[in-house]
């Protein structure tokens, strides 16, 4: 396995004055090519979990009275200590930091300026890191059954800059490529048959639909190889969440099988420039959950790749921003039925739609200052979305939330704003990014003519 980087110059050099200034604190030098244990890791000093009530209410509840409810918060500093964390544990790794989770143009910039490739889905994420101002080198784009308004858009980016890198996940994509007189840097994505993460529907490997069946990466190489690409990459992507004991074994699996498929791909053609495993490393949303130790993961990987020459590449979404992003919600209906306590709060699935998508379990914390000295009896949070799915928990013995209260929901910086919409036509909540003791608005929030900004019978319509 061979280091990521031969510079170890400043990453920020290609970026803006605010991409450049976002990494020039102490706390944010790219720690990669650093090594001081027998695999190269070194240890770090963040603490590797934050909990709901490691935020300081006062500070939360000032945010919410200046910018209103909902809210999305999301802590710089966190997100940088999560990176140095992640790149001590691999820091012969590329870390292509996986846009999914939140693609704000100020995150993208953020995580590049500590040394971060971006590793984007759509023609869209590939939009916002170029807005970032983030080179074609530090690109990379995963093509899903992509629509050729995609291809066409990342083509014409390629023109711009060809040190850009598509990864196609299917013969067809390959073809279509060529199709397009595309013929630069390709990664090659294989579903290698194992699967992990927190919920079945988020498990990207083994029975799903993602990647080049592994009997056929071979052939696919070659052709692509012959079609005159510049094969450069093999990608896998396990899954997201993983975090127990089962989902580690899978993953230690799909780290194995990653590697002997590389292995065929380099005696068949060649060589590789980069192997990447993808992203998945889970953190933990339940207070007595215990944090992904992410030594062993490391250690596993750096094994299954030990004897090939090439780089590992990983692509963590979740574990970069979970923990540093609060969902801030206020209390606005509290109702006793004769099944329980119903607290309603004006964020609902619209906002946060993963408890709705995966019953996903969001800590929640009242930031009253009374709070902690009520009683926890069952509760059942409920948003303000026409559906019986739109409750944050059920049933949830948690300190009575009282209306008024303004109650931060733990974890939700990855997956919360990103995934956020607009049905029942309601507006989508403003971010707010706190930077040591500053804070600053990067998105604001929707306003119902943002609604029909883009239909034609609207007063100001643009609908083409
Ligand atoms: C291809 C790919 N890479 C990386 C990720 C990031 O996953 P996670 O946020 O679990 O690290 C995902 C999402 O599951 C993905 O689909
Ligand atoms: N959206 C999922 C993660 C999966 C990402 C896509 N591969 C979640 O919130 O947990």
């Amino acid at each position: 396995m061979t280091s990521s980087r031969d510079d170890d110059g400043d990453p920020t050099a290609s970026l803006g004055d605010d991409a450049a200034a976002a990494g020039r604190s102490a706390d944010t030098q790219p720690v990669h090519g650093s090594a001081d244990s027998p695999h190269g890791r070194r240890s770090t000093d963040s603490p590797p979990v934050r909990r709901l009530d490691d935020w300081n209410a006062d500070r939360l509840r000032s945010l919410a009275d200046e910018y209103g409810t909902p809210l999305y918060v999301l802590d710089v500093d966190r997100v940088q200590a999560n990176y140095r964390r992640l790149a001590g544990a691999f820091p012969d790794a590329e870390i292509a930091y996986a846009a999914k989770a939140n693609a704000l143009v100020d995150l993208l910039r953020i995580v590049c300026a500590n040394g971060a490739t971006i590793e984007c889905a759509s023609a869209g994420e590939v939009y916002r890191a170029r807005e970032a101002g983030i080179p074609g080198d530090r690109i990379r784009y995963t093509a899903v059954n992509p629509p050729e308004r995609d291809l066409e858009y990342v083509v014409d980016a390629w023109k711009d800059d060809p040190t850009l890198t598509v990864t196609a996940g299917a013969r067809d994509t390959v073809e279509r490529l060529a199709a397009l007189e595309y013929d630069g840097r390709l990664c090659l994505r294989v579903n290698p048959g194992v699967g992990a993460g927190h919920h079945e529907n988020v498990r990207t490997g083994g029975d799903a639909t993602f990647g080049i069946p592994a009997e056929r990466l071979v052939e696919t190489a070659h052709d692509a190889v012959e079609r005159g690409f510049d094969l450069v990459g093999l990608h896998a992507h396990v899954g997201s969440g993983v975090l127990d004991a089962d989902q580690r074994e899978a993953h230690r699996r799909f780290v194995a099988r990653v590697a002997d498929l590389a292995t065929e791909v380099v005696e068949s053609v060649g060589s590789l420039e980069f192997v990447s495993v993808g992203g998945g490393f889970g953190v933990p949303y339940r207070e007595d959950e215990p944090p992904l130790a992410l030594d062993p993961v490391a250690e596993t990987t750096h094994d299954a790749f030990a004897d090939l020459d090439v780089c590992l590449s990983i692509e963590p979404g979740r574990y970069l921003v979970a923990d540093a992003g609060v969902l801030l919600t206020e209390v606005n209906t509290v109702k006793e039925t004769s099944a329980t306590r119903v607290v309603g709060i004006d964020a609902g699935m619209t906002t946060l739609l993963r408890p709705a998508l995966y019953d996903a379990y969001h800590a929640l914390r009242s930031l009253d200052p009374d709070a902690s000295d009520r009683e926890p009896v069952p509760q059942t949070v409920a948003g303000p979305v026409c559906e019986s799915s739109d409750v944050l928990c059920v049933d949830r013995p948690t300190p009575r939330f009282e209306r008024g209260d303004v109650i931060a929901v733990g974890n939700a910086g990855a997956y919360g704003a990103e995934m956020a919409n607009t049905y029942n036509s309601r507006p989508r909540p403003p971010t707010v990014v706190i930077d040591g003791s500053d804070s600053r608005l990067v998105r604001r929030r929707e306003s119902l003519s943002d609604l029909t900004r883009l239909e034609a019978a609207a007063r100001e319509g643009v609908a083409e």
